[in-house]
């Protein structure tokens, strides 16, 4: 999918011939040296004019998608525009990451000197209104800096761009994996030096104006090895020209990056010169060496020898100073780590800078045979696409380090599926560096981190419930606790809402913790009063007597409130689960019990209410006509018709067997388009009718069977009964239209309309005149050669 190369400059052979005066033979003395300013903004002069693209560059085009991002960023009227920096340094981070996984295996990788040295440093050139981010990661070669900075759309390009046309907050950018065109927020005009072990030194060069260039570099500093990010800045973006801005953004929102950050930055100190020689001191502006703040002391003592005139003026001189203290978080103490710290921890390594709180964190050190140091979090909001092809995609979201090594953050081995939406790190002692990643993914210790993950991990959930005043039944306050409780409070639900699908999806799919999980579960009943539930507040909520647990699915809240199924259940004060989401259907089916009680779905056979006694009885009274219409029903796939104990003050419902499908998800699995059919009649449930043998109708038609089993009429009516009680049962009916017929003709009957009576024939003659009229159009405008007009007159026919 290479991007469309647009045809190169007519010149391009001239590239060779551009020799470019070696400036670069000047600054030869510091090896892969970093020039000062002034040595920059000259070697800048030389190679481009007036911020056109160099002409002999070869030339491409954005993909289509990254084009529109640009354009987004551009235009956009955001006014954080800060985020570009902690984008660009994250890259330089992840860059310096790989670098160093690299170097695990091969020492040579990194070179030596400066080379080896693995940082990143910010330099300003007011002048030039340049803003330079430089690291000694990998680098890119040719090909990566075509594919990646522009050809290549990866998914998150157009989600982004989608996102930013609806709710827009380019704060999300970092989270699409699109950071870098931040950029363009603050520069009209980018370029990307970079330098990869394996290729020459290259530029890209790009105006944000659909194109891009790239050229091998022969004019710049030579890098060594890594990359070099120039902003031409904005007009309206001086801010970030100026040093202690930097420092506020990196402190602000670097704080966490495991690579030390260093800024060229100026000093003002005082020199002593010799008075007299005052005026042929050059401007310090530009020429002060790094070392001159060291020798502070000495050029003193030399000053004090020559003791005769002197002055002191002050100096500016430049330094690299570091802005962040590189000490990973995850191995300081839990107990010295301030909420605050974990909370800035957590922005940083989710890359999202909302303001909002990550719901919770568990920080552990894990001891026994398998040792490792692990922070976990549960992000505030689930990300846009958590259950986009839930079983394809690799979704981890753990970074696994080995001995305060970043080895990859494609995990898939640390957290099982339904667990993704967390967010932390895992640093394990007893990893192997010095292998490569398929051999780290089959080491037997992973089976250990992953179980005490998940362990720590559902600890950390429940604990978000047991503090959440919310979520316990006692309304006492410890006044102590009132303020801490406020901030917790409603943070379960919160919890539910974005991530309760994940703990269904955990109950289906890690037998070995079902019963934990299911601990997690939260749903509305009849009794929850619209708040969410759990299972031990439905067990402690329990009529005596009452041994299953009762539930009842459907398409929402409302319509399962005014089910038949609940009429006598609701009666006789019994709670039952209210279960909507579509996934419940197949939770279900995995969670058979929770402490010793079962699970009943009350559209299903098997409704035990306490002692049902009269039973034999009645099922003796309405024997005659269970049997008849049990028989009259024969082609409809009804397997039995029974004397039901869930009926209030409807006549009958369909209930379905116990291990089949229920109504609801017999709709669920007939709206996904790839369900085959043949299964789908496999898995039906057998449908039962159950009468309510107090109810008028029924009495009604037990007493017409008895007096007459063949009358037609009789058959007529019971046949309306049950469709109607499908429907209401939730079925989709087969046959619509013998529905309806039948609703009409009874609506015929209690209109006293004669079952004979017919429709009215219509007067056809001005529907006649009518269509010739059109064809007489039809045939004159096929003559005017517009074939559209035809066809719609046609169809209007
Ligand atoms: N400093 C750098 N060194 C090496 N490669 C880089 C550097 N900056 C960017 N890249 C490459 O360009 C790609 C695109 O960067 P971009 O910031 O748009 O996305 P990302 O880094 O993958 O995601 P995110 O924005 O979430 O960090 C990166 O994946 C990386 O391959």
């Amino acid at each position: 999918d290479q991007g469309q190369k647009l045809q190169a400059n007519a010149e391009a052979d001239s590239e060779e011939l551009v020799d470019a005066p070696k400036v670069e033979d000047k600054i030869g003395a510091v090896p892969n040296g970093l020039s000062t300013d002034s040595d920059v903004a000259k070697r800048e002069a030389e190679s481009i004019s007036k911020r056109s693209l160099r002409s002999n560059a070869e030339k491409f085009e954005f993909q289509a998608e990254v084009s529109r991002l640009m354009d987004i960023i551009i235009n956009s009227l955001y006014s954080n525009k800060d985020i570009f920096l902690r984008e660009l340094i994250s890259n330089a981070s992840d860059a310096l990451d790989k670098i160093r996984f690299l170097s695990l295996t091969d020492k040579e990788i990194l070179g030596n000197g400066d080379n080896a040295k693995l940082e990143i440093q910010i330099k300003l050139d007011k002048e030039k209104k340049i803003l330079s981010i430089r690291d000694r990661g990998i680098g890119m070669t040719k090909e990566d800096l075509i594919k990646n900075l522009g050809t290549i759309a990866k998914s998150g390009t157009s989600a982004f761009v989608e996102k930013m046309q609806t709710s827009g907050d380019i704060n999300l950018i970092g989270q699409f994996g699109v950071g870098f065109y931040s950029v363009y927020l603050v520069a009209d005009y980018v370029e990307v030096i970079s330098k990869h072990n394996d290729d020459k030194q290259y530029v890209w060069e790009s105006k944000a104006d659909g194109a891009f260039a790239i050229s091998e570099d022969t004019w710049n500093e030579p890098l060594g090895r890594g990359t070099e990010i120039r902003l031409h800045l904005r007009e309206e973006a001086g801010e970030y020209l100026e040093e202690f801005k930097l420092k506020e953004l990196v402190k602000k929102y670097s704080e966490f990056i495991n690579f030390p950050i260093y800024i060229w930055a100026s000093k003002e100190v005082d020199v002593e010169v010799p008075a007299d020689e005052e005026e042929e001191e050059p401007s310090s502006e530009s020429s002060s060496s790094e070392e001159v703040s060291g020798d502070e002391d000495a050029e003193k003592s030399e000053d004090e020898e020559q003791k005769p005139k002197k002055k002191t003026v002050k100096e500016t001189t430049y330094e690299w100073e570091l802005l962040n203290d590189v000490k990973a978080v995850w191995l300081r103490n839990p107990k010295e780590v301030s909420d605050e710290e974990y909370i800035k921890f957590y922005h940083s390594l989710a890359k999202e800078f909302s303001d909002e709180k990550p719901l919770a964190w568990s920080h552990f050190t894990a001891e026994g045979d398998v040792e490792f140091k692990a922070i976990l979090f549960v992000p505030p909001k689930a990300p846009h696409n958590l259950y986009e092809s839930y079983y394809n995609a690799n979704k981890s979201s753990l970074k696994l380090y080995v001995r305060r090594v970043f080895i990859s953050d494609e995990f898939d081995e640390l957290l099982p599926k339904y667990l993704s939406f967390l967010k932390g790190l895992v640093d394990s002692d007893n990893l192997p560096l010095n292998v490569s990643r398929e051999m780290l993914q089959q080491h037997s210790s992973l089976k250990t981190i992953k179980k005490k993950l998940i362990r720590k991990a559902l600890d950390m959930i429940r604990r978000i419930a047991e503090e959440d005043p919310d979520e316990s039944s006692d309304t006492e306050k410890k006044d102590g606790k009132a303020l801490e409780e406020d901030q917790k409070k409603g943070q379960y639900t919160k919890f539910w809402n974005e991530f309760g699908k994940s703990i269904k999806l955990g109950i289906i799919e890690d037998a070995a913790n079902r019963n934990r999980l299911a601990k997690l579960l939260r749903f509305e009943s009849t009794k929850s009063e619209g708040k969410l539930t759990s299972l031990d507040q439905y067990i402690s909520r329990m009529k005596s007597g009452q041994k299953d647990i009762f539930y009842i699915t459907g398409s929402s809240k409302e319509q399962l409130e005014k089910s038949p199924f609940l009429e006598r259940l609701k009666k006789k004060n019994y709670e039952v689960i209210l279960f909507t989401d579509p996934v419940d259907e197949y939770l279900m089916q995995y969670l058979m019990d929770y402490e010793d009680k079962k699970f009943q779905n009350v559209s299903k056979e098997g409704l035990k209410l306490g002692k049902d006694t009269k039973n034999k009885e009645l099922k003796e009274s309405f024997k005659d006509l269970t049997k008849w219409w049990k028989k009259a029903l024969s082609s409809e796939n009804v397997d039995d018709v029974k004397i039901s104990n869930r009926l209030d003050n409807t006549p009958c419902v369909v209930v379905t067997s116990k291990y089949g499908w229920s109504a609801n998800m017999e709709r669920i699995m007939q709206s996904q388009t790839l369900s085959e059919s043949s299964k789908q009649a496999y898995m039906r449930g057998k449908r039962v009718l159950e009468i309510n043998p107090r109810h008028p109708i029924i009495k009604e038609l037990r007493e017409r069977v008895a007096s007459d089993p063949e009358d037609e009429s009789v058959r007529q009516t019971a046949q309306l009964v049950y469709q109607t009680a499908l429907l209401e049962s939730g079925f989709l009916l087969n046959d619509p239209k013998d529905f309806a017929s039948r609703i009409y003709d009874s609506v015929k009957s209690s209109l006293d309309i004669s079952a004979d009576a017919t429709v009215e024939e219509e007067d056809d003659t001005a529907e006649a005149e009518a269509e010739s009229d059109a064809k007489e159009a039809a045939a004159s405008s096929k003559a005017g050669d517009d074939d559209d007009d035809n066809d719609d007159a046609k169809d209007e026919l």
